[in-house]
């Protein structure tokens, strides 16, 4: 099977004309698909550095509906996960958790697609985390959301991503007899969600811009 001893690295990516909601005071329909686009592509780019400096062997994946992100992924060398209309997060990481399974990926790490300004460095430090079978590695949001998570395959919990979902990814992964791991990497504290969260931009950052112009 292609995964064997691998990990596979997954970013769940909706449409960017129905992404980044909360932003839709602050940013024009157009401007908000160009910064949900440029943060899938920023993230993608960065977790290929990642990856590439690992002796492990870890593949690039995103999971998505949207036929934007998959002709982007695609040209980024990224495989491309059909997340079934999943219709929410944790459905379309379950579909993406199935088909690494299926081709005998041993872990899959979860990255969101809106990461502000993620270190290389320090993506490579969670995907190089030595889980085994009886661990799962979560990196906790300012927010308490779920900004990464390492587990291992077939994960023998149900995926709960929502409001302050560390919580409940923690809880679940004791119950499911796995020992948690929290990791709070600093470059991975920041998703853009709302208005605020541009300041967290790196500088000249089209987003930041127009908050800045905004003001
Ligand atoms: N494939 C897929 N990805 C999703 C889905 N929901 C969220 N995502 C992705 O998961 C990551 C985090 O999601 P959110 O923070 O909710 O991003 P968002 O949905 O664009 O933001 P809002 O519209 O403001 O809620 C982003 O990369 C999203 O594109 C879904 O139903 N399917
Ligand atoms: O972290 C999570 O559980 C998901 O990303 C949803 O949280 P957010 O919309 O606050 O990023």
């Amino acid at each position: 099977m292609s995964g064997a001893g691998k990990r596979l690295a997954v970013i769940p990516m909706k449409d960017p004309r129905h992404a980044k909601t909360r932003l839709s005071f602050a940013l024009s329909d157009g401007q908000r698909a160009r910064l949900a686009l440029g943060l899938f592509r920023a993230t993608a780019a960065r977790l290929r550095e990642a990856a590439d400096g690992l002796e492990a062997q870890v593949d690039l994946a995103v999971v998505t509906g949207s036929p934007v992100i998959r002709d982007v992924a695609a040209a980024l060398g990224l495989r491309v996960i059909d997340d079934d209309g999943a219709g929410a997060l944790s459905g379309a990481v379950e579909t993406a958790a199935r088909w690494a399974e299926r081709r005998g990926y041993e872990a899959l790490c979860v990255l969101p697609g809106d990461l502000a300004d993620p270190d290389p460095a320090e993506l490579a430090r969670l995907l190089a985390f030595p889980i085994g079978g009886d661990a799962a590695v979560i990196c906790p949001a300012k927010d308490l959301g779920t900004n990464a998570l390492m587990v291992p395959l077939p994960c023998p919990f149900g995926f709960a991503y929502g409001p302050k979902s560390t919580v409940a990814h923690r809880r679940a992964a004791e119950a499911a007899g796995l020992r948690p791991v929290v990791m709070p990497l600093a470059s991975l504290r920041v998703d853009i969600d709302t208005a605020a969260d541009l300041h967290h931009l790196p500088a000249g950052h089209l987003g930041r811009r127009r908050l800045e112009g905004a003001q």
